[in-house]
């Protein structure tokens, strides 16, 4: 019998498929790897449990990383990433940056979440962050132990993906949120990792009619090399108006001279860690 449905665990190879009031365990004709949590997909029911996936619907949004060796994919069909970071620990910046940058490629609408707002050193690190919010990104502070409603407003009527490195509260904020859906959450990992309590797949769960959240594993990099070099500038809000002003029409915002991007640099438009960070890219881009 052939169906549609909604991915909302995937495992690598083996998915589990939403279909009506139905969830089959499936695997993919030919062996095929790249769906994602939240992908729509035509499936064939084996039986009360088992389905197979024939194919995929076309996608509203793809949020993935690439690095030189492979692909990953992080979540389909999302309107809105959150990017979870806290004080504690130790955040990193540039992944930060990277995630900013694959949604801005993915046209996905990014959210920043200062989780653990109850530790003292979360003053600073929203210190750091206040540069982003002046770029426009929108910038919510938590303490998922105490509650998450704050994020509510955001998630409604979206389809969400939490993303970020491990640790920061991604899976405190899903318990919040779902206390129901959570606990099975645990079951799950706890089969399959051996009692470890950190997330290792992406799973998908219905917060009301139109909203769906997506917890996805802890991220330590965030490959961007899907995206050219061409395209990365355009990628930076505070860049945009530069882009076209560079001597040479193919600059690289490296090396060459009269470059308007190093030039807004220098007059204090783009900061110096944005303006290294698109040359480190661009220069991958090249060599890649
Ligand atoms: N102080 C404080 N600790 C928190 C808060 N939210 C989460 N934590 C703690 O931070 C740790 C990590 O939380 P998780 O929700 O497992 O983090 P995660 O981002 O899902 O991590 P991965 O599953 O490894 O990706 C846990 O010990 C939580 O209790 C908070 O608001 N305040
Ligand atoms: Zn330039």
């Amino acid at each position: 019998m052939k169906q549609t449905g909604q991915i909302v665990r995937s495992y690598g190879r083996r998915f589990i498929v939403e279909s009506g009031e139905h969830t089959y365990d499936c695997t993919s004709r030919g062996k095929r790897v790249d769906y994602a949590c939240g992908d729509r997909v035509d499936i064939t029911v084996l039986n009360d449990k088992q389905a197979v996936i024939e194919a995929q619907q076309p996608r509203q949004s793809l949020l993935y990383r690439q690095d030189d060796w492979r692909t990953k994919l992080i979540a389909a069909n999302v309107t809105r990433i959150f990017f979870v970071t806290a004080a504690v620990p130790s955040p990193s910046e540039e992944l930060l940056n990277r995630c900013l940058l694959a949604a801005e490629a993915a046209d996905i609408d990014p959210v920043i979440v200062v989780n653990k707002s109850d530790l003292p050193e979360t003053a600073a690190w929203l210190d750091k962050l206040q540069p982003y919010q002046q770029l426009g990104y929108k910038l919510v502070t938590i303490s998922a132990k105490q509650g998450a409603e704050a994020l509510l407003p955001l998630l409604q009527g979206q389809t969400s993906v939490l993303v970020g490195q491990s640790g920061m509260g991604k899976s405190t904020i899903t318990n919040a949120l779902l206390p129901d859906a959570a606990a099975r959450v645990g079951e799950i990992s706890t089969a399959l990792d051996a009692g470890r309590h950190t997330t290792t797949h992406a799973a998908l769960y219905h917060l009301d009619a139109d909203s769906q959240l997506i917890d996805s594993p802890g991220l330590q990099e965030f490959g961007l090399s899907h995206i050219g070099a061409t395209e990365l500038a355009g990628l930076f809000p505070e860049m945009r108006d530069f882009i076209g002003h560079c001597r040479f029409h193919n600059c690289t915002h490296r090396q060459e001279p009269d470059c308007a991007i190093k030039q807004a640099s220098k007059d204090g438009h783009v900061r110096p860690m944005r303006l290294e960070l698109l040359q480190k890219l661009t220069n991958r881009a090249l060599n890649a």
